[in-house]
């Protein structure tokens, strides 16, 4: 940790030495700052360069060191000021060479100097607030100077990254380079030698402001509040960056440190950025897999994929077409017949389109032709070139299995075969090919080509080459792969089983949609269960409990309208979708939306009449829930499923059901996931709970307190990052 100087000729360079992305610790700021007051004052240094070592400027403050958030941490922003102010007043010079990521304090330090130079690869970006903090070291007083207030506030407030070439575009960089960065900032040094510095210091800049800030700082707002739920951060750098509009740069910055500091002061802000830090290192961690029999990331090599296939090309088909091309693999995408595969084709176009269009505002000049090439094909014998072929048919195992049969005799023999179904039993599925060690689950999340979960599921014979291949797959698509074992549901699914069927009883009990909705949605859940089903269709569900035998035909007869072998179930999924009513594909569903197909979801005087004489019907007192309950009856639910899959071994540890929920279920990345969330409440109080409305509706075993629960409880509930010690492996299923 330190950083080291060299001279070119009359250039000092500074090269940021923290492996292995350049964190700037507290140690790493002290050497930067010592080594600048050298080159200050020494007369043969003309113009100085900051640059990172291998590639990368920096990533900004040691996230590591942020574990104990307080006083010492908000010490290490103004510490980091102090090197920014410093190279801000030099007279001589001082310029960034940016090379692979400038972000968080990264960026701020490149901000403090007069110039920036980066390579066309670079990405930028104050990304502070989405690990519950802001940029504490002059960011949101800078930046808003250099590109102006809209720019800045949107880059500031959402953690947004840019490529080089949109940074020189904003006027956040003075020039890109394809070449050598350093090579370049040094050449870019000896020219600007003996120029005028002051109009380069941004603290002596005024910032070019629109009329109307007050409604844009107000707008902000409650535009961050809606995508960010209750999220604090964000909205202190509207705050922030208002005090960098209102206050001289001096003032601004003192503003700047007490709004930071109010996070260090406020218990949920800090359990907030908590949680953020936390789901940074969560994701981290998974990528480092590990099986039972010790095969692990580190000593199992992945092959490359040239060439990949995807079969059906429906809902799901479609978006794993568009990832893989976008990720440059040559795809073969099959379909049963003429129409289906022109609907595929014309789909995957569109995105395709969509995608360039998003890439080209973005200011990355993505051509057509920077996609993988793909073919449409009816062939099934064209397989046989595919590295890896991704199945994506209708949830049926008979078909699934008739498929795979297929593939194990026409692919190569090394060729991996992966399934995105959604809930079925990989092993059955491996069964029927000659090669099982090749066979693994890819659960991809719809929509398939902007979700960024991979739900890798190991079956029993799954060979590390084959889970560390698809994982490998996983990053270069872009997506965070996460090894789960195999089971009914798998593991995100699954735990939405409880919830879901929560959600619903609370509707017999007495409760509308859009209140539910509201109360998961004000947590922060991307949607509410109603809006959720409504969106993925209701058909779906009913169509499994019509083959289950719950439902329809094979629903044995005799069988009570609200039980099922003892256990407690609601026909009202059922019976909406018995009327037709499947959600936003036939334009009514939970609720009523303006047309078939349609987004916006408006509560229906029907449902509402509906459920009134159902309520009758069954004679079920309407009971007062308040929006506390409703949240604990749907996540308490959810949470002791996850205790039982970590019981079952069918996640490795809270951090994958987390990453999961994260990335996959819309889960606010502010409350760290549903295990996170359930260690910040407190474990007894969770147990507690779920104990009562256990004892209160034996019929309903999913309440069941999980045996982990119970035995963390008893261990005076120990820290999540304790919890895999409790888990034996000896019945791992990973
Ligand atoms: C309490 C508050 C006090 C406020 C004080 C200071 C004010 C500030 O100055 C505020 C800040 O900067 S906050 C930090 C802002 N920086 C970021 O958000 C960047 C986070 N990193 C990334 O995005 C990717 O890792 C990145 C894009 C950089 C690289 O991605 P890759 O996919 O190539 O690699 P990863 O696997 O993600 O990372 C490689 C290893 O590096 C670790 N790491 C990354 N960023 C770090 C960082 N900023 N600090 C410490 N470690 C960091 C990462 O964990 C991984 O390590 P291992 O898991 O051990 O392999
Ligand atoms: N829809 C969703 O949100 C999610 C679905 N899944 C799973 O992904 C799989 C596909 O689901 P969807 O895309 O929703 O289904 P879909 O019904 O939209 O599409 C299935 C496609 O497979 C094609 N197909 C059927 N038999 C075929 C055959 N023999 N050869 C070639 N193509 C054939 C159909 O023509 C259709 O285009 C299922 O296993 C499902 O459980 C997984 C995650 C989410």
């Amino acid at each position: 940790m330190s950083a080291s100087k060299e001279t070119e000729g009359a250039v000092a360079v500074i090269t940021i030495r923290n492996p292995p992305v350049n964190a700037l610790s507290q140690q790493a700021v002290e050497s930067i700052l010592k080594v600048l007051k050298e080159v200050q004052f020494d007369p043969a240094v003309k113009a100085i360069v900051i640059c990172g070592e291998n590639g990368k400027f920096s990533a900004g403050a040691d996230i590591r060191t942020f574990e104990n958030i307080g006083q010492k941490s908000d010490s290490l922003s103004h510490f980091l000021e102090d090197v920014n102010s410093m190279a801000e007043k030099s007279e001589k010079p001082v310029i960034a060479a940016i090379e692979g990521v400038a972000l968080g304090g990264g960026l701020e330090l490149a901000l403090g100097c007069h110039y920036r130079v980066a390579h066309v690869k670079a990405r930028l970006g104050l990304t502070e607030v989405l690990l519950g903090i802001f940029p504490g070291a002059g960011g949101t007083q800078r930046l808003p100077r250099l590109i102006g207030l809209l720019p800045a506030l949107e880059m500031i407030t959402t953690g947004k990254i840019v490529f080089a070439p949109v940074a020189l575009k904003l006027g956040l960089i003075d020039s890109v380079t394809e070449d050598n960065t350093i090579k370049a900032a040094i050449h870019f040094a000896q020219n600007v030698i003996g120029k005028p510095l002051e109009s380069r210091r941004l603290c002596t800049k005024p910032i070019q402001c629109p009329p109307n800030m007050e409604t844009i700082f107000n707008d902000s707002k409650i535009k961050l509040k809606k995508l960010f739920h209750g999220a604090i951060s964000h909205q202190l750098c509207v705050e922030a960056i208002r005090a960098a509009v209102q206050l001289p740069f001096a003032e601004g910055i003192l503003k700047e440190r007490e709004l930071l500091f109010s996070i260090f002061n406020s218990e949920q802000a800090r359990d907030q950025a908590k949680a953020r830090q936390y789901a940074f290192f969560a994701e981290r961690r998974v990528t480092k897999w590990t099986t039972p029999s010790g095969a692990n990331w580190k000593s199992a090599s992945p092959h490359p994929i040239g060439v990949a296939a995807v079969i059906g090309l429906g809902t799901m088909g479609r978006g794993i077409v568009v990832c893989l091309a976008k990720a440059q693999i040559q795809v073969i995408a099959v379909e049963q017949d003429g129409k289906q595969l022109e609907m595929g084709r014309k789909a995957v176009t569109k995105i395709l389109e969509r995608e360039t269009l998003t890439m080209q505002q973005r200011g990355l000049a993505l051509m057509s032709d920077s996609f993988g090439s793909i073919t449409f094909t009816l062939d099934f014998n064209s397989l046989k070139n595919a590295d890896l072929v991704i199945e994506a048919v209708y949830e049926n195992m008979a078909l699934k299995k008739e498929i795979f049969k297929q593939l194990s005799s026409i692919c190569m023999p090394e060729a991996f075969l992966c399934t995105n179904t959604s809930g079925l039993n990989i092993d059955e599925i491996a069964s029927v090919t000659g090669r099982p060690h090749l066979v693994i689950g890819t659960h991809f999340f719809s929509p398939a080509h902007i979700m960024k979960l991979l739900e890798v599921v190991r079956g029993y014979h799954s060979s590390p080459t084959t889970i560390s291949t698809v994982i490998n797959l996983s990053k270069v698509l872009g997506k965070i792969g996460v090894v789960v074992g195999n089971c009914p549901s798998f593991v995100g699914n699954r735990m939405m089983g409880p919830y879901l069927h929560q959600a619903i009883f609370l509707l017999e009990d007495g409760c509308y949609p859009e209140e539910v909705d509201k109360v998961l949605e004000e947590f922060g859940l991307a949607m509410g269960p109603f809006r959720m089903s409504d969106l993925v269709g209701l058909d779906v569900g009913w169509r499994s409990r019509m083959e289950s035998g719950l439902t329809g035909p094979k629903l044995l007869p005799g069988a009570l309208v609200r039980q099922r072998e003892g256990k407690r179930y609601s026909p009202l999924p059922d019976i909406l979708c018995e009327k037709g009513r499947f959600g936003q594909k036939t334009g009514r569903g939970w609720y009523q939306y303006e047309t078939v197909g349609g987004r916006n979801a408006v509560p229906d005087p029907w449902v509402q009449n509906f459920l009134h004489d159902y309520r009758k019907a069954h004679t079920i007192k309407q009971k007062p829930t308040s929006q506390n309950e409703i949240l604990e009856w749907c996540l308490y639910p959810l949470i002791n499923e996850g205790f039982n899959v970590l019981e079952e071994e069918i996640a490795s540890g809270p951090e994958d059901i987390d990453v999961i929920y994260n990335n996959g279920y819309g889960w606010p990345r502010h409350m760290g996931g549903p295990m996170f969330y359930a260690s910040m409440v407190g474990l007894p109080k969770v147990l507690t709970k779920l104990e009562v409305f256990y004892e209160n509706n034996p019929d309903i075993p999913s309440l069941k307190p999980s045996g982990l629960l119970k035995k963390l409880v008893k261990q005076g509930s120990p820290p999540l990052k304790e919890w895999r010690s409790q888990l034996g492996y000896q019945n791992s299923k990973l």
